[in-house]
């Protein structure tokens, strides 16, 4: 079998990287990177049976969630998320002059510029920031315009052969993005999965009714158990205006029986309740 694996492209986005350095964790012997023109339809592919597995980004340390993953991921069924992956993310300014005066506009993923945003206010005051899709579909931009710049990685600039302007100049030095690796449930013969000791469960829920508590009677369910939670994320349900949607990260693997007590009680406290699996998470230096 060829494992295809879909990832947000053109080819050389950091979640391409994310896909390199998870098939490096792997000996998996064929295998096909399957590029993507948004992260929904990367996840989309493979609750639809195009690819075996998607890779996509679900957190960044300085600009936090990647709403459109989450919010895919609970449009989406059967999906299971089969592993974590912390990945260092060190943008640099591409562009086809050195000087930065003559830069209008710099493009790039939200999800860039707003990791940048100091950098950017600091050195290119004059600048207008425009989001494309990915990092690397910025880079068609700075091929087409010599006042363009883009925001993009080391091994993107290389791969398009463009000119590196400044390194570093995300924000924080520490800058990361956690990736999860997402299959249909019932898919067999995956890679195995990576073990490690820090093993992660996320679960999503929306409320029967917006009333005073509701929220905390689910919290209370965990903190009953001593489930420590490391995320709580709200997203809109699309439905109506002040109607949630909850993500939940929780330190502890979903085949321990505490979690299963704590799932039978949540089912009766929510109104949609999805469990995604338990995950181990890998950071890659
Ligand atoms: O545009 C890319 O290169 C991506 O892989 C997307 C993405 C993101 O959505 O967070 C991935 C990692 C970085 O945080 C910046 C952008």
């Amino acid at each position: 079998m060829t494992l295809s694996i879909a990832h947000l492209g053109p080819p050389g986005t950091y979640a391409e990287q994310a896909a390199l350095a998870y098939l490096d964790l792997h000996s998996t012997p064929s295998t096909t990177l399957r590029p993507y023109a948004s992260i929904a339809r990367t996840i989309q592919s493979t609750a639809q049976g195009e690819t075996h597995l998607t890779i996509a980004p679900i957190e960044n340390s300085i600009e936090g969630s990647v709403a459109t993953t989450l919010d895919t991921l609970w449009q989406c069924s059967d999906l299971q998320i089969r592993q974590a992956l912390v990945l260092p993310i060190r943008h640099v300014l591409i562009a086809q002059t050195p000087n930065l005066q003559k830069i209008k506009a710099v493009y790039s993923h939200p999800q860039a510029l707003g990791q940048c945003q100091r950098w950017l206010a600091t050195n290119l005051p004059q600048t207008t920031a425009i989001a494309t899709n990915s990092t690397t579909e910025a880079l068609q931009y700075v091929q087409a315009d010599p006042s363009a710049a883009a925001i993009s990685s080391e091994r993107a600039a290389q791969l398009y052969e463009l000119p590196i302007v400044q390194r570093t100049i995300q924000d924080h030095p520490d800058n990361c993005t956690r990736f999860w690796v997402i299959n249909q449930q019932k898919t067999a013969d995956l890679p195995p999965v990576i073990e490690t000791d820090q093993t992660y469960t996320s679960l999503a829920f929306s409320l029967p009714a917006n009333q005073p508590g509701a929220l905390l009677k689910t919290l209370q369910i965990f903190a009953e158990r001593s489930i420590n939670l490391s995320r709580i994320e709200s997203r809109p349900s699309r439905r109506s205006m002040g109607d949630y949607v909850f993500f939940i990260d929780a330190e502890i693997s979903a085949e321990q029986t505490t979690f299963h007590s704590a799932l039978e009680q949540l089912q009766a406290s929510t109104e949609v309740l999805k469990s995604f699996g338990s995950y181990p998470l890998v950071t890659i230096s």
